[in-house]
């Protein structure tokens, strides 16, 4: 279980998150909302040590991950998938791939099994990352960081800017994702795309966990939707 306790963090004299406590199951997909600049990617970012907590922890299974420099993070168990994806765009899909299973040295079973979560990408092993489609950038990026075989998957808006019929396939693969025991965190914004995957909902306004709320206690037409976001 993945959980940040008490956590204060900004960028320089800046405060942005204050007194965050979250929680993020294995096998559950755990949407975070809430409106633009409430904190949502400095609480990703602080979660992976780019941003550090000035107060607070945030830990793993128990084990503390805040005191540990950001390269370490990842190897600890938990990969993040940053808005705008940044992927190694002169190399082809298959060395993208390599990079991820470097890190953490996992093998060909590793590998098999993500390509198949994503049999667009298996069919792409050589082209040259920076010609996919975003659709596929996408699925690669979140590939990749599966090839680190993570406990948590943090996605910042994996599914922002792209076409219906891409977004679908990724939220499918979100949901199988579930049955690998992943804890998932998604960013997310969109209601319809928020009650098809969430198990939980994390609500943030001003740097703050305002709301945590089980996937069963939301409807489209709930209030908590138009409180917090907006919508
Ligand atoms: N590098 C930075 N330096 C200073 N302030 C920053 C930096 N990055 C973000 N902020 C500020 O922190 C606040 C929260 O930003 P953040 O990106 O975490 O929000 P968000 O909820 O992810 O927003 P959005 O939905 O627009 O992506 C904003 O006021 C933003 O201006």
């Amino acid at each position: 279980m993945l959980r940040v306790e008490g956590v204060t963090a900004g960028y320089g004299p800046v405060t942005v998150l204050r007194d965050v406590t979250f929680a993020a199951r294995p096998g559950e997909v755990t949407c975070v909302m809430g409106r633009n600049g409430a904190g949502k990617s400095t609480l990703m970012k602080c979660i992976m040590g780019l941003v550090p907590a000035q107060t607070g922890s945030v830990t793993l299974d128990g084990v503390a991950v805040h005191s540990l420099p950001a390269h370490r993070v990842p190897l600890h168990g938990i990969a993040y998938v940053p808005q705008g994806r940044r992927l190694f765009g002169p190399m082809t899909v298959d060395e993208n791939l390599s990079v991820g299973l470097l890190a953490r040295g996992g093998g060909a079973e590793v590998r098999n099994a993500v390509l198949d979560l994503f049999p667009r990408l298996r069919e792409r092993l050589d082209q040259v990352s920076s010609t996919l489609s975003g659709g596929e950038q996408q699925m690669l990026a979140i590939a990749r960081a599966l090839c680190l075989e993570p406990k948590v998957l943090l996605l910042d808006e994996p599914t922002e800017g792209l076409q219906p019929s891409m977004i679908r396939l990724i939220q499918e693969t979100i949901v199988k994702l579930k049955e690998t025991g992943v804890a998932t965190v998604l960013v997310e914004q969109r209601v319809e795309a928020v009650l098809r995957m969430a198990d939980q909902v994390s609500f943030m306004a001003n740097g703050a966990v305002v709301e945590t709320l089980r996937a069963s206690d939301l409807t489209a037409t709930a209030v908590q939707f138009a409180d917090h976001v907006g919508v």
